[in-house]
């Protein structure tokens, strides 16, 4: 028997994405109003009892001229992304899909993003430019962001870097010696970050690589971070670690990465669709 409230029923189509294994919920709201809630979100992000995420991709109809639409970004906690890397080039690849185009433009919290879609198949995204003062990461107190005072874990002073969202990189000798899920909350959620940040440990190849592992802010360790990719570049070019074209090695796959000192970053790397669904349920109460 049909329940009383069925008229109020939402149903909320989704396609799930991911580039280099950081996992989306992509919700294309750009020709219906859909509202949700943090419980929402958090539900949804329940990799048990929902479909289980790293970020909720929201695509809505953009008031600028210039943008093919506006994104954005909730983390699996339910807090707001300012910036997603993997994610803008997930949306990008599905608008391109659906337009049979191969170019797009994003508004977005951090600006006007554009994408591309290569030879290859890739997606290339121009992301902002780096922020790197003080008041901008943010962080708590004045200090130089290239050698953020913050000695914790036996780690070295991190690098601080806004990528539309904040991150600190730190660099170490040997990844594989750190147990980063145990370490990350702490990081995350230090003082010194007064809006929480993304925690990037990077151990340099070459002058031309490095690889990286991030405990994201409001998702804990993902198996790739475009924007943690793009920070950690910046702050190893800072301290004169690798050049301006540098390969980052993450542990769901490799992005290129472009920076040539100023300007804006540039991210290349694979996206794939894994399947689509519909969430289904009364008001922001939705069963998945
Ligand atoms: N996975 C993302 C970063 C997502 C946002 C981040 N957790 C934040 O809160 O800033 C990426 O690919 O950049």
């Amino acid at each position: 028997m049909a329940k009383p409230y069925r008229a109020a029923m939402q149903r909320i189509p989704f396609i799930k994405m991911h580039g280099l294994g950081n996992d989306f919920v992509l919700i294309d709201r750009r020709e219906k109003v859909l509202e949700f809630d943090a419980a929402f979100v958090t539900r949804i992000a329940d990799r048990h009892r929902g479909v289980g995420f790293d970020q909720l991709v929201i695509l809505d109809a953009s008031a600028d001229a210039d943008a093919d639409a506006r994104i954005n970004f909730l983390n699996s906690d339910g807090s707001l992304a300012g910036a997603c890397g993997n994610g803008t080039r997930c949306a990008a690849r599905y608008l391109m899909d659906q337009s049979a185009i191969d170019e797009i433009s994003l508004a977005s919290g951090s600006g006007l993003l554009r994408a591309v879609r290569l030879a290859d198949g890739q997606i290339k995204v121009g992301m902002t430019e780096p922020r790197l003062a003080w008041r901008d990461i943010p962080l708590a107190q004045p200090c130089d962001t290239l050698h953020v005072p913050l000695r914790l874990f036996g780690l070295g002073e991190p690098v601080a870097v806004n990528m539309g969202n904040p991150h600190a990189v730190f660099f170490v000798d040997d990844l594989d010696s750190l147990d980063i899920p145990a370490i990350g909350p702490t990081l995350e959620r230090h003082p010194m970050f007064p809006e929480r940040a993304n925690i990037g440990f990077a151990q340099i190849v070459s002058h031309e690589a490095l690889r990286l592992r991030v405990f994201e802010r409001g998702a804990g360790l993902t198996l790739a971070c475009g924007s943690g990719a793009c920070a950690a570049v910046v702050a190893a070019v800072r301290r004169e670690l690798v050049g301006p074209a540098c390969q980052v090695q993450l542990d769901g796959g490799e992005l290129s990465i472009a920076w040539a000192g100023a300007g804006p970053v540039f991210m290349t790397g694979p996206t794939a669709y894994s399947f689509e669904g519909m969430l289904v349920g009364e008001g922001n109460h939705v069963d998945v």
